[in-house]
């Protein structure tokens, strides 16, 4: 296992020891949350998960973990998940994996958010990490468009078979390629104005503590 896959293992098993027996657990996607998995199966409790993908939901199932829909539940105690990119304010770029829309959803109703990231993501300011946006297909090409006139850099994500890459929500990615987010709220309010524009991976004031696997695990609480 490389060096950053160790980090996102560390981080992914610290955090299990905020799961307690009886809760409800929304559990993110990505590499990061595919070790937490492991660990929550490892650690044998009874818990709910909510799911933020198939992908997420089809893992869970094959460990054995409890796994439904986000309408299924009556409250969520704690979401898990991983980040592309987290700054000193804990906001954070997520979506890499396209999970982005699911994500946001099951954050937002949650009562505690925790993310789980190696320590290369975490960086003084968001945006060296394409800022992914979940789009409607129809008009998408002309919203690609409108956002690189704004000098966004947007392409498709793209499958390995060449396809634009359609998310578990019937929707495409337009990856924005910044040099940098100068005001992450400025553009947030921008994209979200956008028609056509699901939603976009910019997560701010969502993580209330951000575990960061390196030689030593940090753990980051937002000041409230
Ligand atoms: O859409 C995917 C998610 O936002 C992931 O949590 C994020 O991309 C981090 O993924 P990974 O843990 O694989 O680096």
């Amino acid at each position: 296992m490389n060096a950053q896959d160790l980090n996102k293992k560390k981080a992914a098993e610290f955090a299990t020891k905020y799961i307690e027996a009886g809760m409800t657990v929304g559990l993110g996607t990505g590499s990061t949350v595919a070790f937490f998995l492991d660990a929550l199966a490892e650690k044998n409790i009874e818990f709910t998960g909510v799911t933020t993908s198939n992908r997420t939901a089809a893992r869970g199932a094959e460990l054995g973990l409890k796994i439904v829909d986000v309408d299924e539940v009556d409250h969520i105690d704690v979401t898990v998940d991983g980040a592309d990119q987290v700054d000193t304010y804990l906001n954070g770029i997520k979506g890499g994996g396209a999970a982005l829309l699911m994500e946001k959803i099951v954050a937002k109703n949650s009562n505690k958010n925790i993310w789980i990231v190696d320590e290369s993501k975490v960086k003084p300011t968001l945006g060296t990490f394409p800022l992914p946006v979940e789009v409607v297909p129809y008009g998408s090409g002309q919203l690609e468009r409108k956002l690189a006139a704004k000098g966004l850099n947007p392409t498709f994500r793209m499958t390995d078979a060449g396809e634009k890459l359609v998310t578990d929500g019937g929707h495409y990615i337009l990856d924005l390629h910044l040099n940098g987010i100068d005001s992450p709220e400025l553009l947030s309010q921008f994209l979200s104005n956008e028609i056509g524009v699901v939603e976009h991976g910019l997560f701010l004031n969502t993580a209330d503590t951000v575990i960061v696997g390196g030689d030593e695990i940090q753990v980051l609480d937002r000041q409230h």
